[in-house]
């Protein structure tokens, strides 16, 4: 990607971002100039509450550190079965018209795009495209006690350097003014199910429980939707912030249409990260509840480690997780099954990583392994079939790719599941659990209303 060299820290100049920005419309038609610049630490949830308009798209990541990213420089959508490989020829002929200036060496800083996908490739969900991918306006990061800014610009014809300069100045001082905010661990509200109580989980459970008998399929990840009203607008910032302090080891993520809903979670699975040469992704799947007392906990525990449900639950997402990494010609190495402990409940994970070619792109890996076992079931493509005839609901972006990628090719993407999507004072959650033989279908249903619960306590 060009670079043109400038520098503009500690203290932005106007004079050379004038310049850089003169550079970029002398030598680009529809490119994007990007300008980063490393500041004190911002709380990013206070910039997400006071700045970010609500028609205005949004996209909050956080796993070690954090990721705000907000209103459009440019954005392209997709769907169908090349989706994926759409989303990336738009990554690749973005980041070769795109012209970078600032402090290019933290974790945050040039051009990032911010990608979306459902579960499957086509939607009739009209609030979520099937394929979306975003870059940023504004983009603001922290980590490690420190931020980064990052302000992209279309060239457009009708682009003027002198105001552009005035603008991105003036709105990084503002960025910066923002103050932390105090936010409380939120009570959550009175809220209104809307789903008539019904059997229909168990009922199909005990279904595909026989269609594993009379061997269609091995796993089954059926999923529920709950729906949700509550008497005033949900608050988004806040439910985020608990969220946060929840689930520390957890993915929580926040992505909005920019049309007023916004779909987002807490979520303990990555789908796969590309850092240089290495990628890292993991099966999780087998789960049991946290113990009210410590030695509750540990036996549940131990059961979860030896039980041959579980062990055969998890098995079947490592051999098809082992499997699509060698399509992508990769040699998996695994660590030993571990334990993931969240708050309310605990389940088997296996990292998963390999050495990779300096041509494997971060979306050709997103495609290869989307939808996982741990989220569809196994084999893939016939789970996926059955599983539209047993959800009467769109799982839109639930369980589906959610994440990044940087301007070296680097990024992460996370399984959208312990998600919800939030629409005024309307809120619909998914959960969902893994059937295989031996499941029963009032445990499998037990889990799916834990996670659920979880999910409902967070939001204010
Ligand atoms: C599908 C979900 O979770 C998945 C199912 C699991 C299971 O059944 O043990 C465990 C982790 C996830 O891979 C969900 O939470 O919605």
């Amino acid at each position: 990607m060009p670079a043109i060299q400038y520098q503009l820290h500690p203290k932005p100049d106007s004079k050379d971002l004038y310049q850089f920005l003169l550079r970029c419309k002398q030598s680009t038609h529809q490119g994007v100039a990007s300008i980063s610049i490393n500041v004190e630490e911002i709380d990013l949830l206070a910039v997400l509450n006071s700045f970010v308009k609500p028609d205005q798209k949004h996209f909050y990541f956080e796993n070690h550190g954090a990721v705000l990213a907000f209103d459009t420089a440019l954005q392209f959508e997709a769907e169908g079965s090349d989706r994926f490989s759409q989303i990336k020829s738009f990554i690749e002929t973005t980041r070769k018209k795109s012209y970078q200036i600032g402090d290019l060496d933290s974790e945050f800083s040039g051009i990032h795009f911010f990608c979306n996908f459902s579960f499957f490739d086509q939607t009739s969900d009209r609030l979520f495209p099937a394929a979306s991918v975003f870059v940023p306006a504004w983009q603001i990061s922290r980590n490690k006690g420190r931020s980064t800014i990052v302000a992209n610009l279309e060239i457009s014809e009708s682009f003027d350097p002198a105001t552009a300069t005035d603008e991105v100045l003036s709105t990084i001082q503002r960025i910066r003014n923002v103050k932390v905010i105090r936010l409380a661990l939120d009570i959550p509200k009175p809220f209104f199910n809307q789903n008539p109580v019904s059997d229909r989980f168990q009922k199909s459970v005990t279904a595909a429980l026989k269609l594993i008998q009379s061997k269609h399929f091995q796993k089954i990840v059926l999923a529920d939707a709950l729906d949700i009203t509550s008497p005033l607008p949900f608050n988004l910032v806040s439910s985020l912030s608990n969220l946060r302090s929840r689930y520390p080891n957890c993915y929580v993520f926040s992505a909005s249409n920019g049309k007023g809903a916004t779909f987002i979670g807490a979520t303990p699975e990555r789908l796969v990260k590309i850092e240089n040469d290495r990628l890292f992704t993991v099966a999780l799947a087998g789960s049991v509840p946290r113990g009210k007392t410590r030695a509750e906990d540990a036996r549940l525990s131990a059961t979860l480690l030896s039980r041959q449900k579980e062990k055969h639950e998890h098995q079947v997402v490592i051999d098809s997780i082992a499997q699509h990494l060698r399509n992508l010609g990769l040699t998996p190495q695994f660590s030993p099954p571990s334990l993931l402990q969240l708050p309310n409940i605990q389940h088997l994970q296996t990292p998963i990583r390999a050495t990779i070619p300096s041509d494997l792109h971060l979306l050709d890996a997103v495609a290869e392994l989307h939808p996982t076992p741990a989220v569809a079931g196994a084999p893939k493509l016939i789970a996926c079939e059955h599983l539209k005839s047993f959800e009467p609901f769109e799982r839109s972006w639930y369980a589906a790719p959610i994440g990044w990628m940087d301007h070296h090719g680097n990024g992460e993407f996370a399984v959208g599941i312990r998600s919800c999507i939030l629409q005024g004072n309307q809120a619909r959650l998914f959960a969902g659990a893994g059937i295989v033989a031996g499941s029963d279908p009032e445990k499998e249903f037990a889990e799916v209303q834990l996670k659920l619960q979880a999910l409902l306590n967070a939001l204010t």
